[in-house]
């Protein structure tokens, strides 16, 4: 696209309540693209009231941008809309020390899936008591970790760990866990974020007896409290229909449990997954009709079997971070093939956002710092890494007088794009900074080969 309209490019209104317009007059530009976004002076794009140009011109490129406000009003949506519930983030979204000082600001708890994650969150400051440990391959040093911080609380995946878990706990103070079962259910963007379905590695099956006879042996641990049980049935759903689908299967399970041990268990954890839109098309799960649905349904089946209605824990990583972010590339180099394509080459790609190469993921791109009012040509927007499958963006409609110079825009870049970022080719993770109230500030400077350089030890 090339102007930088009023509206998205559907013609739709941007959904929900939007800030009004700029001083210049300028209307926002709705999803995928943050709230604070806007056109800005000489074909600039402003989010959170700083030009995309002006930061690519201090910071370089590639150049992550978090609009604060929008992580924040995101986090806030999701504790309204859901006040008797743990709302966690999920941190292999993303993750740094501001990223989890506005988290715990906001009063969200946090998942986190690794010893690297819960590290840095404690070093943060993040309160240890609302960490929730995921993974399906916890090593020993990380349970000790766990256990050392005082996580508020972990969830099993695996039969082994259940006596590691519980030979860890101090007598008197018994770890709270949660056990993580697979409903079932398939649902999600990419087969290979599926995991309500039996066949993959997480979690414990319903169907074949597995989550019963996991749920007996934590019983049995004098240094476990099972609080409740867990799922999470992929990413990018958009649809509360496998939500509550998971409710029925969970809550059967849940006085399955009552009937055959006596205990009720208080806490049901549904996981992630809330999709996000990546393209102004796109569907999005709104944390209001989310907790809608599932607070009636919950509240349905319980009753049906006679049960309290636990407390619900949810775990949005996506839904928090994703539309927070906005990576800038600068064109290094436009192509034209004799068969009329044309491949504008970024200095970013499948090192920053391994998404489209992984997942076939589509994105939306926009120029910044031109004014776009001219013709538009259909461009594949490329990487710079040695893969014909490093491809950003495919079609999109960009100027026909592109060149290298040129700075492009990517919406929704805030989730599993930064968290997956490789060393591939030695080019380096990108600098990521982070913007509120007009003003800029760098999080996380840009990698070096100095760095790689430095974790060599011989030669
Ligand atoms: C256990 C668990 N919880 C939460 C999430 C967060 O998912 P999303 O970012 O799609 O909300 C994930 C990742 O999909 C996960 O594996
Ligand atoms: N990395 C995936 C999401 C996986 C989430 C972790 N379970 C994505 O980018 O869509």
């Amino acid at each position: 696209m090339t102007t930088l309209s009023a509206h998205p490019p559907t013609g739709r209104p941007p959904a929900g309540p939007r800030p009004p317009a700029g001083p210049a007059g300028t209307l926002p530009l709705g999803s995928p693209w943050p709230a604070s976004a806007r056109p800005g002076p000489g074909g600039d794009l402003l989010i959170g009231g700083v030009g995309l140009a002006e930061a690519a011109d201090r910071f370089g490129t590639p150049l992550y941008v978090l609009d604060e406000a929008e992580v924040r009003s995101r986090a806030r949506a999701w504790r309204r809309a859901l006040p008797h519930a743990d709302v966690h983030y999920a941190a292999k979204a993303f993750l740094c020390s501001a990223m989890a000082d506005w988290i715990a600001e906001e009063g969200l708890g946090l998942d986190v899936c690794s010893a690297g994650e819960l590290r840095l969150a404690a070093a943060a400051g993040f309160p240890a008591q609302r960490i929730l440990l995921h993974g399906n391959a916890k090593s020993p040093e990380e349970l000790r970790l766990a256990r050392r911080l005082r996580v508020g609380r972990i969830v099993v995946d695996g039969l082994s760990e259940i006596p590691r878990i519980a030979a860890l706990a101090d007598a008197g103070t018994p770890q709270r866990v949660l056990l993580r079962v697979v409903p079932g259910i398939a649902a999600g963007h990419h087969s290979a974020v599926r995991t309500g379905t039996d066949g993959q590695k997480f979690g414990f099956r319903i169907a074949g007896g597995d989550a019963a006879e996991a749920v007996a042996r934590i019983l049995g641990q004098p240094g476990l409290d099972l609080a409740g049980l867990h799922c999470h049935l992929g990413s990018q759903i958009t649809d509360t229909a496998p939500y509550l689908a998971a409710v029925d299967r969970l809550v059967a399970l849940l006085a399955a449990v009552r009937d055959r041990h006596g205990r009720e268990l208080p806490e049901l954890d549904l996981g992630g997954g809330h999709g996000i839109r990546y393209l102004p098309g796109d569907g999005e799960l709104d944390p209001a009709r989310f907790a809608r649905a599932v607070g009636t349904r919950l509240a349905e089946r319980c009753a049906a079997h006679g049960l309290a209605v636990p407390r619900l824990i949810v775990e949005p990583g996506r839904a928090i971070a994703g539309p927070a972010g906005v990576a800038v590339y600068r064109v290094l180099s436009v192509k034209h093939t004799a068969d009329g394509r044309r491949f504008a080459a970024v200095d970013g790609g499948m090192s920053d956002n391994p998404r489209p190469a992984l997942y076939g993921s589509a994105y939306q791109v926009r120029p910044v710092g031109r004014s776009g009012t001219g013709p538009t040509a259909p461009t594949d927007v490329v990487g710079r890494h040695c893969e014909a499958g490093d491809v950003l963006v495919r079609g999109a409609a960009l100027p026909a007088d592109l060149r290298a110079g040129d700075l492009l825009a990517v919406p929704a870049a805030g989730a599993y794009q930064l968290s997956m970022a490789s060393g591939y080719n030695l080019v380096g993770r990108p600098a990521v900074a982070a913007v509120r109230d007009g003003r800029i500030r760098l999080l996380i400077r840009r990698e070096t080969v100095e760095d790689f350089r430095a974790r060599e030890v011989g030669r």
